[in-house]
């Protein structure tokens, strides 16, 4: 259980929600035909991405009140037996009412194992280029996420959440080999940020790190950078693309971690004495 193939779909988003999730449910369906274990799906992929969209789009995902998105992921990740991580949507929590871009995680089975609600919400402003403020409609989460899979554990963060390297490396220092980020930068922050925040958390961590965007879609205001990208432990780019719909495929070796941990080995020399140790 040393090799794994993670496949990214690549999605192109529209405002039809039913289309959104049977579109994402042919790709992951193809992308288990091509070997992929562990399949990604974008930030907001049942939605444009957009405050004035999340409200509409919403819904809960307590097990017994699955929305018709999160019923769909467990029946995609049972039929194509695969690990899904199954991007993004909105959620509106059944208790509060309030809403979270939330990222649910299934077993090949098509039971839910994981949930992370984006903990950085994406609130900037660079003047006369992209002002975004998720904070307007949406609420933080406030938890960690990892996973388990038959190759070891993956953490998960959201798109913001990349640009806040604790996240990668509390999720490494436990022991995950991964860090899966469903999202969708744009094109002032992708070109600026995307592949080398990537590898960044990489090369911080020694681990491989995915990034999953939506295609681009000039119809919207919203427009995402693409680019979906892995890369591997030595901060290599092991697969991206261009901003098209199309699903980008990465062959994991788990080997790599230990030899790069063995010839450059910054994992063990870290002085953890002078100053906190971000994995207790
Ligand atoms: N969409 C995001 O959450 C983040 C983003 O686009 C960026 O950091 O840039």
């Amino acid at each position: 259980m040393n090799k794994l193939r993670m496949a990214l779909i690549q999605l192109k988003v529209g405002s039809n929600k039913v289309l959104n999730i049977s579109n994402a449910r042919s790709m992951v369906l193809k992308a288990s035909k091509e070997g992929a274990n562990v399949v990604v799906l974008p930030e907001c992929f049942n939605t444009p991405y957009g405050t004035a969209y999340f409200n509409d789009y919403a819904e809960e995902i307590n097990s017994s009140e699955m929305g018709p998105t999160t019923l769909a992921l467990s029946k995609m990740a049972k039929d194509a037996k695969v690990f899904l991580v199954g991007g993004s949507i909105p959620e509106r929590a059944a208790d509060s009412g309030q809403i979270y871009n939330t990222c649910t995680i299934w077993n090949d089975q098509g039971t839910l194992i994981g949930k992370h609600r984006k903990m950085h919400l994406f609130d900037i402003d660079v003047p006369g280029k992209i002002t975004f403020k998720e904070s307007d409609v949406l609420s933080p989460g406030n938890e960690l996420t990892s996973f388990a899979t038959p190759w070891g554990h993956i953490g998960v963060g959201i798109c913001y959440d990349v640009r806040f390297p604790e996240l990668a490396m509390i999720a490494a220092r436990r022991g995950c080999f991964a860090m899966v980020y469903p999202g969708a930068f744009n094109m002032v922050t992708g070109p600026m940020h995307w592949e080398a925040l990537m590898r960044a958390r990489a090369i911080d961590n020694m681990i491989f790190v995915a990034g999953c965007s939506p295609a681009r879609d000039l119809d919207f205001s919203y427009h995402a950078w693409g680019h979906s990208i892995v890369v591997g432990p030595k901060g290599d780019v092991k697969a991206t693309c261009e901003f098209d719909e199309t699903i980008v495929y990465a062959d994991l070796d788990l080997a790599e971690i230990k030899e790069i941990r063995t010839n450059i080995p910054i994992y063990d020399q870290r002085r953890f004495d002078m100053y906190p140790d971000v994995s207790k």
